[in-house]
């Protein structure tokens, strides 16, 4: 069991703010070591082992969402997520401050359930991604992502004046397996985010990599590459609309 990384051994910031990404625009934070090996293990587990109907197969992604899909931006099914969703990562999400002013609120302090209600889950095997898009009006702005297995390149992209996609994205964010990375407002309104499908990320450097210096291995691209393996994401976040009436039906719901 020697230097394996424990809960124990975890060494989270005593505010978000200690983690900001500094050269992008408000507001992104990444912490590199969010959840130990043994938790990444747990949790990778959980979701290969889900019943085959939890998955939906798109072309080359696959996905899952908890507790369910949304019906026209609304969550029906108003059952709290699965403990092995909810813990450890929602309440150590809960326990880190903003800000070291003395002030305890957190980064859902002001979404509507106080907490992240929704999460989607995806799978990218090496050479696939996901488009440039924005994540719409279903959501709190706040996207809380958590890492698994693989290292891999998000982008972040403008529209150019005319409305189009500006193809060359302006920041590159690394994350890491087992790192966290909340973007946030402008982040969430004004740009998109995507995932190249490549096989490898290139030209990675202190100079091209927004979070280079809040990474936790940044030797292990020194030389500009990271070969991807497949990585799991975990994407938390609070769905604005929750139907009362899918409380009701809850138990005629057959959910998996
Ligand atoms: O996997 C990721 O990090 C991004 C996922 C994403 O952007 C989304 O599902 O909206
Ligand atoms: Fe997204």
């Amino acid at each position: 069991m020697t230097g394996m990384m424990n809960a124990s051994n975890l060494k989270l910031p005593s505010s978000l703010e200690e983690n900001r990404i500094p050269t992008l625009p408000p507001t992104a934070y990444y912490i590199a070591d969010f959840i130990s090996e043994e938790e990444e293990r747990a949790i990778l587990q959980k979701v290969e082992t889900a019943p085959k109907a939890r998955w939906r197969q798109l072309s080359h992604r696959r996905l899952q969402t908890w507790p369910s899909d949304l019906v026209k931006n609304t969550l029906l099914d108003a059952r709290p997520l699965p403990d092995w969703l909810e813990s450890p990562v929602v309440s150590r999400l809960l326990s880190i401050p903003v800000s070291d002013s003395g002030s305890e609120a957190n980064i859902f302090s002001d979404s509507p359930h106080r907490r992240p209600n929704h999460v989607l889950i995806n799978e990218y095997p090496p050479s696939t991604g996901i488009m440039p898009h924005k994540d719409g009006s279903a959501y709190h702005p706040v996207v809380c992502t958590i890492s698994l297995g693989s290292t891999l390149c998000l982008n972040l992209y403008k529209s150019k004046e005319d409305g189009a996609l500006d193809p060359e994205p302006v920041w590159r964010i690394l994350q890491e397996p087992r790192s966290l990375l909340i973007t946030t407002e402008d982040l969430y309104t004004e740009y998109l985010h995507g995932i190249e499908p490549i096989a490898a990320d290139a030209n990675l450097s202190e100079e091209s990599v927004a979070n280079w210096n809040l990474l936790r291995s940044p030797s292990l691209y020194k030389d500009g590459l990271n070969q991807r393996q497949t990585r799991v994401s975990l994407t938390y976040r609070d769905v604005l609309k929750v139907s009362k009436l899918g409380n009701k039906l809850g138990p005629l719901f057959k959910g998996k």
